[in-house]
């Protein structure tokens, strides 16, 4: 049975227009697992409300970040593709859950290729219903309705691998190497809170109510929160951190519903009322650099620290096409279906 990878990443607009940010807002917010309402109040709330005005602040904020090539998420993971291919025998195709470079394009053109059976490998450390789950949910549906015959088997969080951790901390490491930082801040996107408990399995154990995600469970699987103080606590541990010297904190929330805290913004603003001269920031939600590390991290978050009175603020880049981080995704592709990898 002839094997092909599908590489799936967020995705971006077409362009940094506001008509090309509309387009792409109202497709990914109209999706019932990123905006968890009744279809109608969605409609109400994306179409009504929030595409009025979005896509003009969006398109301003994506004019300060866009590349020549394009989209630096778009940009990036090509990168990743291309350099994953190098090193593995299967056919690798890329998509993206939102925008033009969609899941069916990307399936048809393994199948095209002649491939009967996927790994389909979303691009997130850990999981979400707004991100995994969405993209394993159309993954099937466009199976059923156009490829019938293909087999699919998706990669699953992989937040907590131990060689993941390895080359997360490695790459921290090599950044702020001889960089000048007393704190480091492990930035992940935000979700609303209900979003954690729409996801756990047991339906009891999420409380957020800072400690059932430190408790052992079998919701953790799916449980964001607990997934992100986990890379931050295994990352920490791998680095030697302090205690005192680090934190999570969660950025990008969107409306007024209560989202996971505490607040990126929030946090670099105490730290630069709390006298942190130095600090640097991590956003291991992210495997590729996009909108919100670029602009809200790099660009915004440095000047509310300046504002606070920090001096220096140094970001992590994301792992990108780092080296170490191809090889890591190559081993476990080339490692599907042949060793018996726990990935899939
Ligand atoms: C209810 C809204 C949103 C949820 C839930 C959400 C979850 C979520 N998103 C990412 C990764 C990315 N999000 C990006 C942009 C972005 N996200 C939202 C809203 C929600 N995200 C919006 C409206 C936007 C667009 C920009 C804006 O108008 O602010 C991006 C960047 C895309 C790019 O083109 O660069 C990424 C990546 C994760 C990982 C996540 C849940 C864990
Ligand atoms: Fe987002
Ligand atoms: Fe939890």
């Amino acid at each position: 049975m002839k094997k092909g990878i599908l590489l799936v990443n967020l995705g971006s607009p077409d362009s940094p227009e506001p008509k090309d940010v509309k387009k792409y807002l109202g497709e990914f917010l109209m999706d019932e697992r990123v905006i968890d309402i009744p279809y109608a109040a969605r409609a109400l709330l994306v179409r009504g409300i929030i595409l009025k005005t979005r896509p003009k602040a969006s398109a301003a904020a994506y004019k300060k970040i866009w590349w020549e090539e394009g989209s630096p998420l778009i940009v990036i993971s090509k990168r990743l593709q291309n350099k994953i291919q190098e090193k593995v025998a299967y056919p690798v195709a890329l998509a993206m859950r939102y925008g033009s470079m969609t899941i069916e394009k990307g399936l048809q053109e393994l199948v095209d290729q002649g491939v009967e059976k996927v790994l389909l490998f979303p691009l997130y450390p850990q999981f979400a219903m707004a991100t995994t789950e969405t993209i394993m949910v159309l993954a099937e549906k466009l199976r059923e309705e156009h490829f019938p015959n293909l087999k699919i088997e998706s990669v699953p969080a992989f937040y907590n691998k131990p060689d993941y951790i390895e080359v997360l901390s490695h790459a921290i490491k090599k950044h702020l190497k001889g960089k000048n930082y007393e704190y480091l801040l492990f930035s992940y996107h935000g979700i609303p809170e209900r979003h954690i408990r729409k996801s756990d399995v047991t339906k009891s154990h999420c409380k957020i109510d800072g400690s059932c995600c430190v408790t052992p469970s079998e919701a953790h699987e799916f449980c964001y929160r607990h997934q992100c103080l986990e890379v931050t606590r295994l990352v920490a541990a791998q680095l030697k951190l302090k205690e005192g010297s680090y934190s999570t904190s969660f950025q990008s929330r969107l409306g007024f519903d209560p989202w996971l805290l505490p607040y990126t913004d929030r946090t670099i603003e105490r730290l630069g009322k709390q006298g942190i001269k130095n600090m640097a920031i991590v956003t291991p939600a992210f495997v590729s650099d996009c909108l919100e590390t670029l602009e809200e991290i790099a660009i915004e978050g440095q000047e509310i620290f300046h504002e606070m009175g920090g001096n220096d603020y140094t970001t992590v880049p994301c792992l990108n096409d780092d080296t170490e981080f191809v090889e890591l995704l190559s081993k476990w592709i080339a490692n599907w279906g042949i060793s018996k990898t726990e990935l899939v």
